[in-house]
């Protein structure tokens, strides 16, 4: 599906961003091995998220979706062999969670997904996994399909290479079937809502900084979660907000969790008007409504220990730093080549195909604010991150853009066309 993008003149109102996706899948998945019901509410219907689902229900686990609510029975620790092989899709974080959790179980399990996640690095979790006592044959190189056989596993001290939380959330759902604790070392701390959630839900984890002491458990309890809106929706309206003249919106009931708040950070640093409003804590995370202004932003250096809290937010950071004065420089984000696609390759040929001066570096981008774009036929990759921020860089341009495989935005944001020409 194309979408044509037709340039806006001010952005106004009050929305909603529908559920975390981070939040969602793990809402999923612990409610599954929990004991008794799990109720989910704002749950995210992404196709990321409804292929947990559907990994979840071929494991064994009743879960019934309807209007409102998920509703799970919840199996305990110990789930059912599936006799066919579970497909993630598109999405890393279903692969790399649910493999922890396989992990613990006495049987053999082939996972495989689309033809991104095939090309996506998975001797990231092997290893640590290995180590506790799995057992994994995968396509060479480490690349999905992937096959692992669970059963005891062993408590292990892991000083993770590179801060990434579906690594640090797959080892952390192992280690509730190891024998002993295990330890978690990050190099900079990453999305925290594993060891939240996990807590919520009865099991034991401890924090000091960036180490992580999971104790094994012998059993979670079932809960009711409210999922916030997702930052990394919000994200693509917070700069478009910024960016475009005369614009005020107010986005409500959003997660603030502080390792997900690097894009308020950046775009605060870079001059603008943001507010946040009616904070509230759900569910040991913290929720609350962003009011965006039209400002003007300036070019700032983007490196270190932010990047893993504005990971999937650097597409959209790079469209904001376009309509900035002076340089952006973006730096150590190396791991944006792994993503859906390689996000600095795609966003940087992207970007020129509209005009943008902005340069490809080893770990980054360079983007030089030129205040403006002009329309242009442009590829999503089927990149769902590279096709909104492809679609807020359209709003911004002289003349119409067209956006190549569009419908990759279900992966997380169902509705994001919907709510933007509400606006
Ligand atoms: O744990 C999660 O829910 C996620 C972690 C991040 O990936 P990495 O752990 O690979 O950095 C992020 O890019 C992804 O969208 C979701
Ligand atoms: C990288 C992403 O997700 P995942 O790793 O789950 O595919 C994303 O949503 O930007």
């Amino acid at each position: 599906m194309e979408i044509q993008i037709n340039a806006k003149k001010s952005l106004m109102g009050l929305i909603k961003v529908p559920g975390d996706k981070s939040i969602s899948h793990r809402a999923i998945m612990i409610g599954s091995i929990a004991e008794g019901i799990t109720e989910i509410e704002g749950f995210l219907r992404g196709q990321d998220c409804l292929s947990t689902i559907e990994c979840m229900r071929k494991l064994g686990v009743d879960i019934d979706l309807n209007e409102k609510l998920v509703k799970i029975k919840g199996k305990g620790l110990y789930l059912k062999e599936s006799n066919s092989i579970l497909d993630v899709g598109n999405s890393g974080t279903t692969l790399r969670l649910i493999m922890g959790i396989l992990a613990g179980q006495n049987f053999e399990t082939t996972l495989t997904g689309d033809e991104s996640i095939k090309k996506r690095p998975m001797g990231r979790i092997i290893k640590p996994l290995s180590m506790m006592g799995a057992d994994i044959k995968s396509r060479e190189n480490n690349f999905a399909p992937i096959r692992i056989r669970g059963g005891k596993l062993k408590g292990i001290n892991y000083k993770m290479p590179i801060a990434s939380a579906q690594v640090k959330s797959c080892i952390m759902l192992a280690s509730l079937y190891a024998d002993k604790k295990t330890l978690i070392e990050e190099p900079y701390p990453s999305r925290n809502h594993s060891e939240l959630m996990l807590n919520c839900f009865g099991a034991d984890i401890k924090v000091d900084k960036n180490i992580i002491s999971c104790y094994p458990v012998s059993k979670l309890y079932g809960q009711k979660i409210s999922v916030p809106g997702d930052i990394s929706s919000a994200a693509y309206f917070i700069v478009a907000s910024s960016i475009v003249p005369g614009s005020d919106v107010t986005i409500t009931g959003v997660n603030i969790n502080p390792t997900r708040t690097g894009i308020i950070d950046v775009i605060q640093k870079m001059g603008g008007n943001i507010k946040i409003s009616n904070r509230k804590i759900i569910n040991n995370e913290p929720v609350a409504d962003i009011t965006v202004k039209t400002s003007s932003l300036k070019g700032i250096e983007i490196s270190g220990e932010i990047i893993p809290r504005l990971i999937d937010e650097i597409p959209i950071i790079a469209v904001a730093a376009v309509f900035a004065d002076g340089t952006t420089v973006i730096k150590n984000a190396e791991e944006l080549k792994v993503k859906e696609s390689n996000r600095i390759k795609t966003m940087t040929r992207e970007l020129k195909k509209m005009g943008a001066d902005i340069i490809e570096t080893e770990d980054g981008m360079i983007i030089n604010g030129t205040h403006c774009l002009s329309g242009a036929e442009v590829e999503s990759y089927n990149d769902h991150r590279v096709a909104m921020s492809l679609s807020i860089a359209g709003i911004m341009a002289e003349g119409k853009t067209i956006i190549k495989n569009a419908e990759c935005v279900d992966i997380s944001y169902p509705g994001f066309y919907d709510t933007l020409n509400k606006l």
